[in-house]
Protein backbone atom coordinates (compact mmCIF):
# COMPACT_ATOMS: atom_id res chain seq x y z
CA UNK A 1 0.00 0.00 0.00
CA UNK A 2 1.34 3.41 -0.68
CA UNK A 3 2.38 5.64 2.07
CA UNK A 4 0.20 8.59 3.15
CA UNK A 5 1.34 11.76 2.26
CA UNK A 6 1.24 14.06 4.79
CA UNK A 7 -0.39 17.95 4.11
CA UNK A 8 -1.61 20.15 6.55
CA UNK A 9 -5.22 19.35 5.95
CA UNK A 10 -7.32 16.82 3.39
CA UNK A 11 -10.47 18.18 2.37
CA UNK A 12 -13.26 16.13 0.26
CA UNK A 13 -15.01 18.31 -1.83
CA UNK A 14 -18.36 17.12 -3.51
CA UNK A 15 -20.18 19.23 -5.96
CA UNK A 16 -23.62 18.99 -7.01
CA UNK A 17 -24.98 19.33 -10.46
CA UNK A 18 -27.28 22.14 -9.32
CA UNK A 19 -23.96 24.08 -8.19
CA UNK A 20 -22.76 24.04 -12.10
CA UNK A 21 -25.88 24.85 -14.33
CA UNK A 22 -27.99 27.62 -15.53
CA UNK A 23 -31.34 28.01 -15.21
CA UNK A 24 -31.33 26.09 -18.63
CA UNK A 25 -29.35 23.06 -17.46
CA UNK A 26 -26.48 23.94 -19.41
CA UNK A 27 -22.79 24.30 -17.59
CA UNK A 28 -21.09 27.24 -16.50
CA UNK A 29 -17.45 26.95 -17.00
CA UNK A 30 -16.81 30.17 -14.36
CA UNK A 31 -18.56 28.30 -11.77
CA UNK A 32 -15.74 25.27 -12.24
CA UNK A 33 -13.22 27.53 -12.72
CA UNK A 34 -13.79 29.49 -9.22
CA UNK A 35 -13.74 25.67 -7.75
CA UNK A 36 -10.30 24.91 -9.00
CA UNK A 37 -8.96 28.62 -8.31
CA UNK A 38 -9.95 27.72 -4.53
CA UNK A 39 -8.59 24.24 -5.03
CA UNK A 40 -5.25 26.05 -6.46
CA UNK A 41 -4.87 28.16 -3.72
CA UNK A 42 -5.52 25.77 -0.90
CA UNK A 43 -2.93 23.40 -2.47
CA UNK A 44 -0.28 26.40 -1.68
CA UNK A 45 -0.77 26.61 1.90
CA UNK A 46 -0.12 22.34 1.90
CA UNK A 47 -3.96 21.71 1.87
CA UNK A 48 -4.78 18.96 -0.70
CA UNK A 49 -8.51 18.56 -2.08
CA UNK A 50 -10.33 15.90 -4.03
CA UNK A 51 -13.05 16.68 -5.66
CA UNK A 52 -15.93 14.50 -6.16
CA UNK A 53 -18.32 16.09 -9.46
CA UNK A 54 -21.33 15.51 -10.71
CA UNK A 55 -22.50 16.56 -13.91
CA UNK A 56 -21.82 14.10 -16.31
CA UNK A 57 -25.58 12.95 -17.05
CA UNK A 58 -26.19 16.85 -17.64
CA UNK A 59 -23.37 17.54 -19.42
CA UNK A 60 -23.87 14.21 -22.11
CA UNK A 61 -27.64 15.48 -22.33
CA UNK A 62 -26.63 19.21 -23.30
CA UNK A 63 -25.38 17.46 -26.38
CA UNK A 64 -27.51 14.82 -26.70
CA UNK A 65 -30.83 16.21 -26.41
CA UNK A 66 -33.71 15.59 -28.64
CA UNK A 67 -31.92 11.44 -29.02
CA UNK A 68 -33.99 8.58 -29.77
CA UNK A 69 -33.65 6.43 -26.54
CA UNK A 70 -36.58 5.40 -24.76
CA UNK A 71 -34.94 3.31 -21.76
CA UNK A 72 -34.13 5.47 -18.77
CA UNK A 73 -31.95 3.16 -17.58
CA UNK A 74 -29.83 2.88 -21.21
CA UNK A 75 -30.17 6.95 -21.85
CA UNK A 76 -28.41 7.78 -18.49
CA UNK A 77 -26.25 4.99 -19.38
CA UNK A 78 -25.09 6.83 -22.33
CA UNK A 79 -25.75 10.45 -21.47
CA UNK A 80 -23.08 10.32 -18.84
CA UNK A 81 -20.58 8.16 -20.90
CA UNK A 82 -20.79 11.23 -23.08
CA UNK A 83 -20.18 13.65 -20.33
CA UNK A 84 -18.12 12.30 -18.52
CA UNK A 85 -15.46 13.38 -21.17
CA UNK A 86 -16.85 16.65 -21.66
CA UNK A 87 -16.38 17.25 -17.95
CA UNK A 88 -12.65 15.88 -17.73
CA UNK A 89 -12.41 18.48 -20.44
CA UNK A 90 -13.34 21.92 -18.73
CA UNK A 91 -11.12 20.06 -15.11
CA UNK A 92 -7.94 19.31 -17.05
CA UNK A 93 -7.96 22.79 -18.64
CA UNK A 94 -8.54 24.37 -15.80
CA UNK A 95 -6.44 22.69 -13.28
CA UNK A 96 -3.79 22.87 -16.34
CA UNK A 97 -4.19 26.99 -16.30
CA UNK A 98 -3.36 26.65 -12.45
CA UNK A 99 -0.23 24.82 -13.04
CA UNK A 100 -1.86 21.72 -11.72
CA UNK A 101 -2.40 18.30 -12.22
CA UNK A 102 -6.11 16.27 -12.15
CA UNK A 103 -6.85 12.78 -12.84
CA UNK A 104 -10.01 10.90 -13.00
CA UNK A 105 -11.14 8.29 -11.08
CA UNK A 106 -14.50 6.29 -11.27
CA UNK A 107 -16.02 3.86 -9.32
CA UNK A 108 -18.64 1.35 -8.52
CA UNK A 109 -20.05 0.85 -5.10
CA UNK A 110 -18.44 -2.87 -4.84
CA UNK A 111 -15.27 -0.54 -4.99
CA UNK A 112 -15.47 0.10 -1.94
CA UNK A 113 -16.41 -3.90 -0.94
CA UNK A 114 -13.62 -4.45 2.02
CA UNK A 115 -10.38 -6.00 1.24
CA UNK A 116 -8.90 -5.87 -2.16
CA UNK A 117 -11.24 -3.63 -4.13
CA UNK A 118 -11.32 -1.34 -1.20
CA UNK A 119 -7.53 -1.71 -1.11
CA UNK A 120 -6.70 -1.54 -4.89
CA UNK A 121 -9.32 2.12 -4.55
CA UNK A 122 -6.72 2.92 -1.15
CA UNK A 123 -3.91 2.98 -3.29
CA UNK A 124 -5.13 4.65 -5.99
CA UNK A 125 -6.08 7.46 -4.39
CA UNK A 126 -2.89 7.86 -2.33
CA UNK A 127 -0.39 7.42 -4.99
CA UNK A 128 -2.60 10.06 -6.80
CA UNK A 129 -2.19 12.44 -3.70
CA UNK A 130 1.58 11.43 -2.97
CA UNK A 131 2.23 13.35 -6.85
CA UNK A 132 0.30 16.40 -5.35
CA UNK A 133 -2.41 15.04 -8.44
CA UNK A 134 -6.20 16.22 -7.64
CA UNK A 135 -8.37 13.30 -7.68
CA UNK A 136 -11.99 13.98 -9.14
CA UNK A 137 -14.43 11.18 -8.61
CA UNK A 138 -17.54 10.40 -9.97
CA UNK A 139 -19.91 7.18 -9.95
CA UNK A 140 -19.34 4.81 -13.24
CA UNK A 141 -22.78 5.66 -14.06
CA UNK A 142 -21.85 4.17 -17.62
CA UNK A 143 -21.92 0.93 -16.28
CA UNK A 144 -23.00 0.78 -13.12
CA UNK A 145 -25.85 -1.25 -12.19
CA UNK A 146 -29.06 0.71 -11.29
CA UNK A 147 -30.15 -1.85 -8.39
CA UNK A 148 -26.88 -1.19 -6.46
CA UNK A 149 -25.35 2.72 -7.38
CA UNK A 150 -24.81 4.91 -4.48
CA UNK A 151 -27.70 6.59 -3.03
CA UNK A 152 -26.18 9.84 -4.44
CA UNK A 153 -22.42 11.75 -4.88
CA UNK A 154 -23.02 12.55 -1.57
CA UNK A 155 -22.16 9.15 -0.79
CA UNK A 156 -19.64 8.71 -3.01
CA UNK A 157 -18.22 11.98 -1.46
CA UNK A 158 -18.65 10.10 2.57
CA UNK A 159 -17.35 6.70 1.34
CA UNK A 160 -13.68 8.53 -0.08
CA UNK A 161 -13.38 10.57 2.72
CA UNK A 162 -13.34 7.71 5.11
CA UNK A 163 -11.57 6.39 2.51
CA UNK A 164 -8.43 8.84 2.89
CA UNK A 165 -8.71 9.88 6.42
CA UNK A 166 -10.22 13.10 5.57
CA UNK A 167 -10.12 16.15 7.48
CA UNK A 168 -13.29 17.63 6.35
CA UNK A 169 -15.94 16.96 4.08
CA UNK A 170 -17.69 19.60 2.30
CA UNK A 171 -20.73 19.13 0.20
CA UNK A 172 -21.76 22.29 -2.60
CA UNK A 173 -25.27 22.44 -3.11
CA UNK A 174 -27.44 25.56 -4.31
CA UNK A 175 -28.03 26.74 -1.32
CA UNK A 176 -26.57 27.78 1.62
CA UNK A 177 -27.44 25.35 3.87
CA UNK A 178 -30.01 23.55 5.83
CA UNK A 179 -32.98 25.82 6.65
CA UNK A 180 -35.76 25.16 9.12
CA UNK A 181 -38.00 26.16 6.38
CA UNK A 182 -38.04 25.71 2.51
CA UNK A 183 -35.15 28.15 1.42
CA UNK A 184 -36.76 30.41 -0.48
CA UNK A 185 -38.93 31.52 2.23
CA UNK A 186 -38.06 34.94 3.37
CA UNK A 187 -39.01 33.00 6.60
CA UNK A 188 -36.72 30.55 6.61
CA UNK A 189 -33.16 30.57 8.51
CA UNK A 190 -30.17 29.16 8.34
CA UNK A 191 -29.10 26.20 10.58
CA UNK A 192 -25.66 26.93 11.33
CA UNK A 193 -24.81 23.84 13.17
CA UNK A 194 -26.17 20.17 13.56
CA UNK A 195 -25.19 17.46 15.66
CA UNK A 196 -25.14 13.86 14.53
CA UNK A 197 -28.52 13.13 16.75
CA UNK A 198 -30.50 16.48 15.67
CA UNK A 199 -33.76 15.69 14.21
CA UNK A 200 -33.29 18.42 10.93
CA UNK A 201 -34.65 15.93 8.12
CA UNK A 202 -38.34 17.00 9.61
CA UNK A 203 -37.39 20.88 7.68
CA UNK A 204 -36.70 18.80 4.39
CA UNK A 205 -38.51 20.18 1.48
CA UNK A 206 -40.32 17.89 -0.90
CA UNK A 207 -38.43 18.65 -4.77
CA UNK A 208 -39.09 17.48 -8.11
CA UNK A 209 -35.97 17.39 -9.63
CA UNK A 210 -36.03 16.13 -13.68
CA UNK A 211 -33.60 13.75 -15.13
CA UNK A 212 -30.36 14.71 -15.19
CA UNK A 213 -31.02 17.27 -12.17
CA UNK A 214 -29.29 15.15 -9.80
CA UNK A 215 -30.02 12.38 -7.14
CA UNK A 216 -30.62 12.14 -3.18
CA UNK A 217 -31.96 15.36 -2.07
CA UNK A 218 -31.12 17.37 0.89
CA UNK A 219 -32.67 14.32 3.46
CA UNK A 220 -30.04 11.78 1.94
CA UNK A 221 -27.29 14.92 2.33
CA UNK A 222 -28.12 15.26 5.95
CA UNK A 223 -28.20 12.00 6.19
CA UNK A 224 -24.86 11.17 4.87
CA UNK A 225 -23.14 14.36 6.49
CA UNK A 226 -24.59 12.46 10.00
CA UNK A 227 -22.60 9.42 9.08
CA UNK A 228 -19.82 11.33 8.03
CA UNK A 229 -19.48 13.66 10.91
CA UNK A 230 -19.79 10.04 13.28
CA UNK A 231 -16.74 8.70 11.91
CA UNK A 232 -15.34 11.98 13.14
CA UNK A 233 -14.94 14.19 10.31
CA UNK A 234 -16.22 17.41 10.10
CA UNK A 235 -19.36 17.86 7.31
CA UNK A 236 -20.22 21.13 5.75
CA UNK A 237 -23.44 22.01 3.38
CA UNK A 238 -22.85 24.67 2.06
CA UNK A 239 -23.55 26.82 -1.51
CA UNK A 240 -21.39 26.51 -4.07
CA UNK A 241 -21.81 29.42 -6.12
CA UNK A 242 -20.86 31.76 -2.58
CA UNK A 243 -17.54 33.40 -2.79
CA UNK A 244 -14.36 31.78 -1.30
CA UNK A 245 -16.86 29.08 -0.12
CA UNK A 246 -14.61 26.03 0.05
CA UNK A 247 -11.59 28.60 1.37
CA UNK A 248 -13.47 29.96 3.74
CA UNK A 249 -14.92 26.63 5.53
CA UNK A 250 -11.22 25.28 5.04
CA UNK A 251 -9.85 28.30 7.16
CA UNK A 252 -12.51 27.52 10.09
CA UNK A 253 -15.20 30.66 8.96
CA UNK A 254 -18.86 30.37 10.14
CA UNK A 255 -20.17 29.34 6.64
CA UNK A 256 -22.89 26.98 5.69
CA UNK A 257 -24.48 24.19 7.76
CA UNK A 258 -21.71 22.14 10.04
CA UNK A 259 -22.86 18.91 10.77
CA UNK A 260 -20.45 17.51 13.88
CA UNK A 261 -19.95 14.68 16.54
CA UNK A 262 -20.66 15.90 20.20
CA UNK A 263 -17.69 16.02 21.86
CA UNK A 264 -15.62 17.19 18.29
N1 LIG B 1 -34.81 22.52 4.64
C1 LIG B 1 -34.05 22.67 3.53
N2 LIG B 1 -32.90 23.39 3.59
C2 LIG B 1 -32.12 23.53 2.49
N3 LIG B 1 -32.40 22.99 1.27
C3 LIG B 1 -33.53 22.27 1.15
C4 LIG B 1 -34.40 22.06 2.27
N4 LIG B 1 -35.44 21.29 1.86
C5 LIG B 1 -35.26 21.05 0.56
N5 LIG B 1 -34.11 21.61 0.11
C6 LIG B 1 -33.62 21.52 -1.28
O1 LIG B 1 -32.50 20.64 -1.34
C7 LIG B 1 -31.82 20.95 -2.56
C8 LIG B 1 -30.38 20.47 -2.48
O2 LIG B 1 -30.34 19.06 -2.45
P1 LIG B 1 -29.98 18.26 -3.79
O3 LIG B 1 -30.99 18.61 -4.83
O4 LIG B 1 -29.77 16.84 -3.48
O5 LIG B 1 -28.62 18.98 -4.20
P2 LIG B 1 -27.37 18.52 -5.04
O6 LIG B 1 -27.82 18.28 -6.46
O7 LIG B 1 -26.49 19.72 -4.89
O8 LIG B 1 -26.80 17.28 -4.41
C9 LIG B 1 -31.92 22.44 -2.69
O9 LIG B 1 -32.09 22.82 -4.04
C10 LIG B 1 -33.14 22.84 -1.85
O10 LIG B 1 -34.18 23.41 -2.59
N1 LIG C 1 -23.16 10.70 -11.17
C1 LIG C 1 -24.19 11.64 -11.64
C2 LIG C 1 -24.68 12.54 -10.53
C3 LIG C 1 -25.42 11.88 -9.43
C4 LIG C 1 -25.69 12.83 -8.27
O1 LIG C 1 -25.56 12.44 -7.11
O2 LIG C 1 -26.05 14.10 -8.61
P1 LIG C 1 -26.17 15.33 -7.59
O3 LIG C 1 -27.34 15.06 -6.69
O4 LIG C 1 -26.38 16.51 -8.46
O5 LIG C 1 -24.88 15.41 -6.84
C5 LIG C 1 -23.63 12.54 -12.72
O6 LIG C 1 -22.41 12.68 -12.86
O7 LIG C 1 -24.43 13.14 -13.45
Amino acid sequence: MEVEKQYQKRIVIKVGTNVMTNKDNRIVVPILRKLVDQIARLYEDDIICVLISSGSVIAGKEVLDGNTLIDPTARRQVYSAVGQPRMMRHYYSLFHDYGMRCAQVLATKRDFDLGKHRDNMINCYEGLLNQGIVPIANEDDAVSLSMSMFTDNDELASLVAELINADALILLTDTDGVFDGHPDDEDSNLIRNVTTDQAVEQFVQSSNKKEGEGRGGMESKINVAKKTAAKDIPTYIANGKRENVIVDIAHGKNVGTRIYHEGD
